[in-house]
């Protein structure tokens, strides 16, 4: 335990959260492999976490594929922002070195062109003087100094240096040196610009007001735009779209700016501006900004455009990509799924079919038929099947009872695949066809189960009392294990008034699978009991849904969310809690909220949409529910009805018995001529004491009736004949060879919760190809008649571990012929089952009950210790026995007698029936109410 403590575990929500499947499906998974989880949020070890990857497995394949992409596009994503944050950083490095060194290298060139701006030089004035500036501009300095200056830049300095004081001069160079630029090639008058230069050019950008540095920046990035543009386009052609944006918009934003300045600067010169815009059409103000730019404007456009260009294809590169990666994530994937289901959906077709055709040459069999029945089964005759006999050296007569090895043979030679089947399945008359028309909304069945206590009895007796139809006077008085109640008018429920679930697990047994919806009562001011637990596990076993009922909640120390908490840790989750399971609080004592708890079954009805036949032309068949031996009237049974209408006079068969229904009886003892379905009646007329359970069939004349029952005593008697179709552990071997095993059914019982925890993870490891161990019920305490009853059902075995059954339980698993193992060492169990699971089961240590005493006194003897005044209960007690002290069931104590009296006379044994005296040899704390079980231990050969 220790170790296993240790394991890594892992919650439900979060591998169902892992393979993106509802935590629900993983639940039901773990649930079917015999999991103990209660819910989601249960945990699960590693191994459990493997089997249920192993069986979402295309889940997970899908999920990492989409992961795979997922990463992938991430890792492309990634590279891609990397390469534009680079892209970006490089053009804001240019752009700062070229803002922060004006006369570099290539870009000079226009750089000094922007100082032409010089005339804010003049610095404030500038601003004050625009007007001034066009006549001034205009008149001198426009033609020579234009046609002379070869470069923009010197001509700049001149004016400047030469004309001091006027702030006009600045904008005529300006303007003039647009055209100038474009003059570019024809200036050769270097030496100007070479006297020019060192005077004016330093002085001036030094005495630039911050806000015209500034201004030059926009210039640059006239340039820096072009710049940017050679740099983006081949480096950065996966940029991200919104840091180039970015960039671009604050790069525009500049320009726009630098642009104000320029035009309100240089105002008058349109014409060269036009022509500018001309050649640059498309770029309005920037263009007529670009003046400056002279020969560098067409350059700058051919740029521009490009620039453009290149951005339109970046993005839709980035578009492609993404979308492209989009595309393998999600598209890819649903296509992945949806082909998955197509091929999911064609395979299951392809079974259907294979089933279909299975199915033409099943031949459903009881063990033991004879030559003359399977010759009708296959179509062929009696003497056909005989002749096939004879060929495999078998003589055989036509109605002499075949085993199932040469039922099996003979249909393989004439291409059937035999299904063994019970004589009731066997004579259940044809399969019944209802038609549409003759279906209709029945009252839902209902079976009231719950812990001790917790208020079944006060449930039922409440309804009992109250919902009787209205107008009617008086409750139900007598018990008679099923009633219909009229919760409003014209909706019904009936009730089966069996409470415990060994009735309704007794039917199960039996293959009746009666209620349709499990009312679960817990007490509120309890909690969620063992006995609360295995309701629900038979509930679920049978698939049937619950409708929580918490009551007593009249009660102050009644806790609602303490039970929901519980339940939804056994596996019933409250709806309110997002669960399936309807639940409503109640106080059955008082009457509070049944009618909304009867609302609540009837919604859980309608959803189930439940329906019988109505029709009168069919012939009836119900359940056998309870059935007494009353000493006026014979056998009474109570039935109910299924289909049709059981109406007085019918013959019927039922189990193994027959009869004619001489009276039908409602729930207050009313006689009444017919019976539909869903309608619990009192039914006078078997021949002999039907079973709960047993399928009740109206025949078409009291001689087949007649003649059904007989056969299918014959077929019953053969069986229990015959060797038992129980699961054993040493014989499971063998019917997993015979492929008529694909699980080990196990019931734990065990004396802690500890114990269990550990024999369920042990016995949850063990499986192989074959065959797995599914555990369908656990729980603390003695082996009870519940316990064997649903062993009988779902054909499992018992382990008692440290416990032992009660007597009655002990008796039913006897006749029922069970597996019932017990045991003290964990590590024997998980031996015995995993050696069974192989066939290497060895020759099995039997023990064999010998005879039990109840203690009944404790009587103080000095010297000696405690003494039990003790009765036997059964068998034989010897003195010299093995014993274990059991106390409810489980085992306190094993050893042996050390003393048995009588009447102070030591004695060699006592019968069952007689008082005696016994003490323990090394055990003394007894109690009144202890059972000793007196044993030995034989040895029993493996059985093949
Ligand atoms: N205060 C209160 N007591 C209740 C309520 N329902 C039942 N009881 C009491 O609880 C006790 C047990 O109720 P039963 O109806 O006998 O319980 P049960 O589940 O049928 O018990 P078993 O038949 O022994 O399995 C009785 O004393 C009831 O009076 C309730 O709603 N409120």
């Amino acid at each position: 335990m220790a170790i296993e403590e240790k394991q890594i575990r892992f919650r439900i929500s979060d591998i169902a959260r892992e393979l993106q499947v509802s935590p629900q499906e993983v639940l039901q998974f773990v649930k079917q492999e015999g999991g103990k989880v209660a819910s989601t949020s249960s945990m699960v070890g590693e191994e459990m976490r493997d089997m249920i990857f192993g069986n979402f497995s295309q889940e997970k394949k899908l999920v990492d594929e989409t992961r795979k992409i997922r990463a992938e596009k991430q890792k492309r994503l990634n590279r891609l922002e990397e390469q534009s944050r680079k892209a970006y950083e490089k053009e804001q490095q240019l752009k700062e070195s070229l803002s922060s060194a004006p006369p570099p290298s290539p870009a000079v060139a226009h750089v000094p062109e922007l100082k032409f701006e010089i005339p804010p030089e003049a610095a404030k004035p500038v601003a004050v003087e625009p007007p001034p500036a066009p006549p001034v501009a205009v008149a001198p300095p426009q033609p020579e100094p234009v046609v002379e200056q070869p470069s923009a830049a010197k001509p700049v300095a001149e004016p400047v240096v030469e004309e001091p004081a006027p702030v006009a001069p600045p904008v005529e160079p300006v303007a003039e040196a647009t055209p100038v630029v474009e003059a570019e090639p024809v200036a050769e008058p270097e030496p100007v610009a070479q006297t020019a230069e060192p005077e004016g050019f330093t002085p001036l950008v030094q005495t630039l007001p911050e806000s015209m540095q500034a201004y030059e920046a926009p210039q640059k990035i006239g340039g820096l735009t072009v710049l940017g543009t050679i740099d983006v386009i081949s480096e950065a052609d996966r940029k991200k779209k919104s840091r180039k944006k970015s960039f671009r918009e604050s790069a525009v934003e500049l320009k726009g700016e630098f642009e104000n300045v320029v035009s309100t600067t240089a105002t008058g010169d349109g014409e060269a501006a036009k022509k500018k815009v001309a050649k640059a059409p498309g770029e309005g103000e920037t263009t007529t900004a670009g003046e400056a730019a002279g020969g560098a404007k067409k350059k700058k456009g051919k740029k521009k455009k490009k620039v453009e260009v290149d951005d339109k294809v970046i993005a839709r590169n980035i578009k492609t990509t993404i979308s492209g990666m989009e595309d393998s994530s999600s598209t890819g994937s649903r296509q992945k799924f949806r082909k998955m289901r197509r091929m999911e959906r064609e395979r299951e077709y392809e079974e259907a079919e294979a089933m279909r055709e299975a199915e033409k040459t099943l031949m459903r069999v009881t063990e033991y038929a004879s030559p003359h029945e399977l010759a009708e089964l296959m179509g062929l005759t009696a003497k056909e099947i005989i002749q096939k006999c004879f060929s495999m050296g078998k003589f055989v007569t036509i109605n002499q009872r075949l085993d199932r090895e040469t039922i099996e043979l003979i249909g393989l030679e004439f291409g059937f695949e035999a299904e063994f089947i019970s004589e009731i399945e066997a004579t259940t008359t044809e399969e019944q066809f209802d038609n549409e028309e003759d279906m209709q909304i029945r009252p839902p069945v209902v079976t009231i189960m719950g812990h001790v206590d917790h208020g079944k009895t006060s449930l039922l007796d409440y309804i009992r009392r109250s919902n009787v139809v209205a107008g009617e006077s008086g409750g139900i008085t007598q018990h008679i294990g099923a009633y219909e109640v009229e919760v409003e008018r014209g909706r019904h429920i009936t009730f089966l008034d069996t409470p415990g679930h060994e009735a309704f697990t007794a039917m199960r047994a039996r293959g009746a699978q009666v209620t349709d919806i499990v009312i679960l009562v817990v007490a509120a001011d309890d909690s969620v009991m063992p006995q609360t637990i295995e309701a629900i596990n038979h509930s679920k076993a049978a698939g049937v849904p619950i409708v929580v009922a918490l009551n007593k909640i009249d009660k102050p120390e009644a806790n609602v969310e303490k039970i929901k908490t519980q339940l939804s840790e056994a596996g019933v989750m409250v709806e309110d809690w997002g669960g399936e399971c309807q639940c409503q609080e109640i106080s059955a004592k008082k009457g509070l909220n049944i009618k909304e708890l009867m609302d609540k079954v009837l919604t859980e009805a309608e959803i189930r949409e439940l329906k019988g036949n109505f029709s009168r032309e069919i012939p009836a068949s119900g359940i056998i529910v309870e059935s007494e031996l009353d000493k006026g009237k014979g056998v009474v049974s109570t039935v109910l009805v299924q289909r049709g209408f059981l109406k007085v006079g019918d013959p019927f068969v039922a189990g193994n018995t027959m009869g004619k229904v001489r009276a039908l009886m409602d729930e207050r003892g009313k006689r009444i001529p017919e019976a539909g379905p869903s309608r619990p009646v009192r039914v006078l007329g078997f021949e002999d004491l039907p079973q709960s359970g047993d399928v009740l069939t109206v025949m078409e004349s009291d001689r087949d009736a007649r003649d059904l029952a007989q056969k299918r005593q014959i077929i019953k008697r053969e069986h229990e004949f015959r060797r038992s179709t129980r699961v054993k552990l040493d014989s499971i071997a063998r019917q997993i060879k015979e492929g008529l095993k694909k699980e080990l059914s196990v019931i734990i019982k065990a004396d802690t919760d500890g114990s269990i925890q550990a024999l369920a993870d042990g016995l949850m490891k063990i499986h192989n190809e074959e065959v797995k161990v599914q555990i369908i019920h656990q729980g603390v305490g003695q082996i009870t008649e519940t316990d064997v009853l649903l062993a009988a059902a779902s054909d499992a075995i018992i382990i008692g571990f440290r416990v032992r059954p009660n007597v009655n339980a002990k008796r039913l698993a006897e006749k029922e012929d069970l597996d019932v193992r017990f045991y003290s060492v964990i590590y024997h169990v998980l031996e015995d089952v995993e050696k069974a699971l192989e066939g290497m089961l060895s020759p099995e240590l039997h023990e064999e009950s010998l005879g039990s005493i109840e203690i009944r006194q404790v009587f103080r003897v000095p010297k000696v210790g405690n003494v039990g005044g003790a009765y036997v209960l059964e068998g034989k007690v010897p003195r010299d026995s093995k014993v274990r002290l059991l106390r409810d069931g489980v085992q306190i104590f094993e050893g042996q007698l050390d003393s048995l009296k009588r009447f102070k006379d030591d004695v060699k044994e006592v019968d069952a029936g007689y008082e005696c005296g016994v003490s323990l040899k090394g055990y003394d704390d007894i109690k009144v109410g202890d059972v000793i079980e007196a044993f030995k231990i034989v040895e029993k050969k493996r059985k093949l």
